[in-house]
């Protein structure tokens, strides 16, 4: 992988029934960065994401992943949605699912799963440490261990650039810093992009926040600091009580 920029977004505008939802919006992820996206419900944190797979067009600006504009590029992008958008009542076994994801990158007719396919489910499982749950009924396995199967289900794909959406919403703190610890891992192979709206989960091993909320603040490093804050939130937001990881913060000089 070069290392440029595995994904570019270049003074993006989207407006939505009338209203503007994302405004000049611009950053770069780079090759094995993990960079976590903070901002307050409706801040467009999912339309942003939404934007960056193609599935929404800006009204202005560009997107570019791996340097290239086109939709084949896109299959470098791996997406793990909101956990509520899945239907999880749907009869399907956990590596059906996690196979699912390879579709796209079958052409050939009719749409069989070959060897390839099968042997990065395989793994993919794995990474996830769900491999003994393959036959399981997808609807039987616990919220957190469902979170597992759709990020598996994201990897098979060999995505370039993983994007998490609110993806520790039903995960326990000892299963969230074991996740983290997996997502970590992952970096080696693909960059991470997350978005929450909740702050107390911003993990330690971000390489840069950004905070949006219709716009983007940020200063390119992984500290979040009181006026990103108060900028995406509009309020003071009472940084302790939300339980952030004070190491996310730059130094506080005795003044303050
Ligand atoms: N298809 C749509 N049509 C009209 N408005 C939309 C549409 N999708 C999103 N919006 C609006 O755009 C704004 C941003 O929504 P978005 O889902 O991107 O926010 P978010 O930051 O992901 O929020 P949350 O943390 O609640 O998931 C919201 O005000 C939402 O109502």
């Amino acid at each position: 992988m070069s290392d440029g920029p595995v994904i570019e977004v270049d003074d993006v505008w989207v407006r939505l029934h009338g209203r503007t939802v994302l405004e000049g919006v611009s950053l770069a992820v780079h090759p094995r960065e993990f960079y976590a996206i903070i901002g307050p419900n409706g801040g467009g944190k999912t339309t942003l994401l939404r934007v960056i797979l193609g599935l929404l067009p800006p009204s202005r600006g560009e997107i570019r992943v791996l340097g290239g504009t086109g939709a084949a590029m896109r299959k470098n992008l791996g997406y793990v949605p909101q956990f509520r958008t899945f239907d999880f009542d749907y009869p399907i076994t956990v590596r059906e699912m996690v196979l699912s994801g390879r579709l796209g990158r079958i052409t050939r007719f009719p749409r069989r799963y070959g060897e390839e396919d099968q042997a990065r489910a395989e793994e993919a499982l794995e990474t996830m440490g769900i491999a003994g749950l393959a036959d399981r009924q997808i609807r039987d396995l616990s919220g957190g261990e469902q979170q597992r199967a759709i990020i598996a289900r994201a990897l098979v794909g060999d995505p370039k650039v993983l994007l998490l959406d609110e993806p520790t919403v039903y995960v326990d703190a000892p299963t969230e810093a074991h996740f983290y610890g997996i997502l970590d891992r992952l970096r080696d192979r693909m960059a991470i992009v997350l978005v929450t709206h909740d702050i107390g989960v911003i993990p330690e091993r971000v390489t840069r926040v950004a905070c949006l909320n219709r716009r983007l603040y940020t200063h390119d490093t992984n500290e979040i600091t009181a006026d990103m804050l108060e900028a995406a939130y509009h309020c003071p937001v009472d940084l302790i009580a939300h339980g952030v990881p004070h190491r996310v913060f730059p130094e506080h000089s005795r003044e303050e």
